[in-house]
């Protein structure tokens, strides 16, 4: 039998990049494929049945509806970034330019190439980068906030802001292997390395160990701050004595009040638990 897929790309992705070079991308695809179907969405209510790969031409939100479906279904993912972010592709070593993914994912199916990649599962949802809580996850509520300016210009306003509002705060974390009480300006629990375009936060995390790496930036001063957001693309924090790292399959983060975000999504707040899942998403290349 043919194979079937789908291309998955939501209008707003990459203020509307996605949605420009679809027809494009899904010419590409069809020299791969029996049949390509072309969606909106990629929200697992709303994906035909019986389909071989589902491909996302989008940045890390739609990824991350994407994920939902493929972790449950364990239909392979197809990835071809064309959003702001794309620190998955970016964590996963795939082509930044699309019409190159698009083509690794054609050769990717024609020669039924797959891997097995780990992925994070808290309060209720699957993650495939960086769940973080703290003063990141204020940045990122912050900068959806904006209008103004456009694009990844919008997260230097909300840092600038931050840095001036963020105040460290009691956290508990909880790990398979200990427990940590400590006033944390941010806790980021990476499954792959990078979020916010390219940060490396997480800058060890291997997507195929089955363990999360986390990063702890604990109490900071605005001075420090200051001098350690600058290293992040880097991962020359990691040398600041207020940061500290782990690791672990299953963590439990309890912060009264602080903003929650997952690949870049925004989730309820509160107290969770994060739990690495060995393997759980296919990748196609
Ligand atoms: N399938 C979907 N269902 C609902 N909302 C979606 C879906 N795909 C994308 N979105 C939303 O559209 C917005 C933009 O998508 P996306 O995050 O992919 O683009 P981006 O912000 O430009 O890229 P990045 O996240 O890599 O910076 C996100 O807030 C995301 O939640």
């Amino acid at each position: 039998m043919g194979i079937r897929a789908a291309l998955a790309v939501h209008p707003d992705t990459g203020r509307g990049a996605a949605a420009r070079i679809a027809g494009t991308v899904a010419a590409r695809l069809r020299a791969g494929v029996d049949r390509l179907d072309l969606l909106g969405t990629a929200s697992p209510d709303d994906l035909p049945d019986g389909l071989d790969a589902l491909v996302v031409l989008g940045g890390d939100g739609a990824v991350h509806h994407a994920v939902q479906y493929c972790a449950a279904t364990g239909t392979p993912l197809g990835l071809v970034p064309a959003g702001t972010g794309n620190d998955l592709a970016r964590g996963l070593g795939v082509p930044l330019d699309p019409l190159q993914a698009a083509d690794a994912v054609v050769a990717a199916l024609r020669e039924r190439r797959h891997r097995a990649v780990d992925l994070g599962h808290a309060g209720g949802t699957w993650f495939a980068t960086v769940l973080c809580t703290g003063f990141d996850a204020a940045v990122n509520a912050r900068a959806a906030r904006l209008r103004w300016p456009p694009g990844p210009h919008r997260y230097d306003l909300a840092v600038l802001a931050e840095v001036a509002a963020f105040r460290a705060r009691p956290v508990t974390l909880t790990t398979d292997t200990g427990r940590l009480d400590l006033d944390a300006t941010l806790v980021a629990i990476g499954n792959t390395p990078f979020y916010g375009a390219g940060m490396r936060i997480c800058p060890r995390a291997d997507p195929a160990d089955g363990l999360f790496d986390i990063t702890v930036v604990g109490r900071a001063t605005r001075a420090d701050l200051l001098r350690i957001l600058p290293g992040l693309r880097h991962g020359r924090h990691l040398r600041h004595p207020a940061v500290r790292t782990l690791r672990a399959r299953e963590v439990r983060i309890e912060a009264t009040g602080w903003p929650l975000c997952a690949d870049g999504e925004m989730l309820p707040g509160g107290a969770v638990t994060a739990r690495c899942h060995r393997g759980a998403l296919t990748i196609l290349g």
